[in-house]
C-alpha cells in the first residue's frame, strides 16, 4: 500500500492552472522529491497533500485512506502527516520542547514531554528543550522543526524546501543528517525542492514538474541518464546543444554523425551532450579516424573537476563553442588542440520542436527558430545549424 497517492489532481488559482492532472505515489518509507523550476506547482501539491489547500479535482489518498476527492477534505490534523515549512514556522511564544510537543496534545503531559524530548534527542537538540526559538541558529531551528514534524510518528512527512534558509556549507551537513533521520524514522517523505542536486541527494525517486505538469518520474539515475525530454536533460545539468536534421538516415553534426533511429528523413532534431560526455583525446588520435579537432579557449578548475571551453571550427561554418568537463585537475593551455570523442550514454536526441521549444518555435519550426528559442532558454553552448 502506498503512503501517498495523487490521482489526476488539478488545481487553479483563478484562471491560473497551477497543477494539471498530476498523478504520483510515495511508497512506504520512500523519499520522493518534487522537483521543478519556480512556480511549477510544487508547493501547491504539498499543500494539497497536507490539507492546507482545498482539493478542486482528482483524489488524494494517504495510507490507503481517501483524504480528499473534490467533495470532502479531511483537515490536516486528521491526515497523519508531519509538516515542515521553508521558514520552519516555529511558534515564537513556545519554548523548543513545547514546540516539539505541539502535535502530541492528545497525550498526558508527562508522556508528551517524554516524547518531545526523545524527538529532540534524535536531532541532537535535547539540551535546548527550555530555549526560546529566536535564540537558535538557522540550522538549530531546522532541526527543531524536523523534530516537531517527526514527534507524533506520522505515516507521511511533507517537507517544503527544508534547507533553503541555510547557507551552502551548513546545508550539505543538515541535509545529510535529515536524510538519515528521515530514513531511520520509517516515514514516507514527499519533499519539495527546486535544486536538482539536492533532489538527487535525497530522493529514492524524483517527480519532475514543469508548468503544473508531470515531466518525468524516476530514480535519480533514470532522470539523469534517460531524461524524458530536452527540458529534463537540461534541468539536471548543463548540456551542450546542437541542432541537426536527419539526412540519409543519419544525424550529421559537426561533432559526429549519429544514428537517426526513430526520426524521419528531413526532421529537425536537437542534440544535447553533457559536458562530461565529451572526451578529449590527444590530437594524433584524430588522424584518419574522422574525429573532430577542437581548440582550447579556456580551462578552469572547479574543484573536483575541470571545465574546458572548446572551439570547433568546421570548414565553411561558424565556430561551435562547447564545454567539456574532465574529472580532477585538467588544465590544458589556451590554443591546445584535442580530438573529440562522444560518450553515447551522455548524448540525447529529441525532436527540435519538443517541449523546450514549444513556446518559442512550435513543431516543425525552422532550425533558426529553434536556435533562437534555445538561446532564450539559456543554452550553455553556442549552437548552429549544421
Ligand atoms: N494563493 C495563491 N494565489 C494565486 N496564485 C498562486 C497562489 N499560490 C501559488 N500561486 C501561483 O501558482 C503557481 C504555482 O505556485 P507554487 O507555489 O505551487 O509553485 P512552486 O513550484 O512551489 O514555486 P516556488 O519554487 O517558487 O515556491 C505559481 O504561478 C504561483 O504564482
Amino acid at each position: 500500500m502506498d503512503a501517498l497517492v495523487f490521482d489526476s489532481v488539478s488545481h487553479h488559482y483563478g484562471r491560473l492552472r497551477a497543477l494539471d492532472r498530476l498523478s504520483l505515489t510515495v511508497g512506504e518509507g520512500e523519499v520522493v522529491c518534487l522537483l521543478g523550476p519556480s512556480g511549477c506547482g510544487k508547493t501547491t501539491a504539498l499543500r494539497l497533500a497536507a490539507g492546507l489547500e482545498r482539493l478542486q479535482s482528482g483524489r488524494i489518498e494517504i495510507g490507503g485512506r481517501l483524504v480528499a476527492d473534490g467533495g470532502r477534505d479531511l483537515p490536516p490534523e486528521a491526515r497523519d502527516v508531519g509538516l515542515m515549512f521553508q521558514d520552519y514556522a516555529l511558534f515564537p511564544h513556545l519554548r523548543v520542547g513545547e514546540n516539539v510537543g505541539f502535535g502530541l496534545k492528545h497525550l498526558p503531559a508527562a508522556e508528551r514531554e517524554r516524547r518531545a524530548l526523545a524527538a529532540l534527542e534524535r536531532v541532537g537538540m535535547a539540551d535546548y528543550a527550555r530555549a526560546w526559538p529566536h535564540t537558535l541558529s538557522g540550522g538549530q531551528q531546522q532541526r527543531v522543526a524536523l523534530a516537531r514534524a517527526l514527534a507524533p510518528g506520522p505515516r507521511l512527512l511533507l517537507l517544503d524546501e527544508p534547507f533553503s534558509g541555510l547557507d551552502q556549507r551548513l546545508r550539505q551537513e543538515v541535509r545529510d543528517a535529515t536524510l538519515h533521520l528521515v530514513k531511520a524514522s520509517g516515514a514516507a517523505t514527499l519533499m519539495v525542492t527546486h535544486e536538482p542536486e539536492e533532489a538527487m541527494f535525497m530522493a529514492d525517486r524524483i517527480v519532475l514538474l514543469r508548468a503544473g505538469r508531470l515531466v518525468q518520474v524516476g530514480t535519480p539515475v533514470e532522470c539523469y541518464f534517460k531524461p524524458a525530454d530536452a527540458f529534463a536533460a537540461g534541468f539536471f545539468g548543463e548540456v551542450n546543444r546542437l541542432a541537426a536534421r536527419v539526412e540519409a538516415g543519419e544525424l550529421r553534426t559537426p561533432l559526429a554523425w549519429l544514428p537517426a533511429e526513430g526520426f524521419s528523413e528531413g526532421e529537425a532534431v536537437e542534440i544535447l551532450v553533457r559536458p562530461e560526455g565529451i572526451r578529449l583525446l590527444p590530437p594524433g588520435d584524430a588522424a584518419g579516424s574522422g574525429k573532430v579537432e577542437a581548440r582550447v579557449i579556456a580551462a578552469r578548475l572547479l574543484g573536483r573537476s575541470s571545465l574546458v571551453h572548446l572551439s570547433v571550427e568546421p570548414a565553411g561554418a561558424a565556430p561551435l563553442h562547447l564545454h567539456a568537463r574532465v574529472p580532477g585537475r585538467f588544465l590544458p593551455d589556451d590554443g591546445d588542440i584535442f580530438s573529440l570523442d562522444l560518450d553515447p550514454a551522455q548524448v540525447f536526441v529529441f525532436p527540435a520542436a519538443g517541449p523546450i521549444f514549444r513556446e518559442g518555435a512550435g513543431r516543425g519550426a525552422s532550425g533558426e527558430a529553434a536556435l533562437a528559442a534555445a538561446a532564450g532558454a539559456g543554452s550553455a553552448a553556442t549552437v548552429r545549424e549544421p
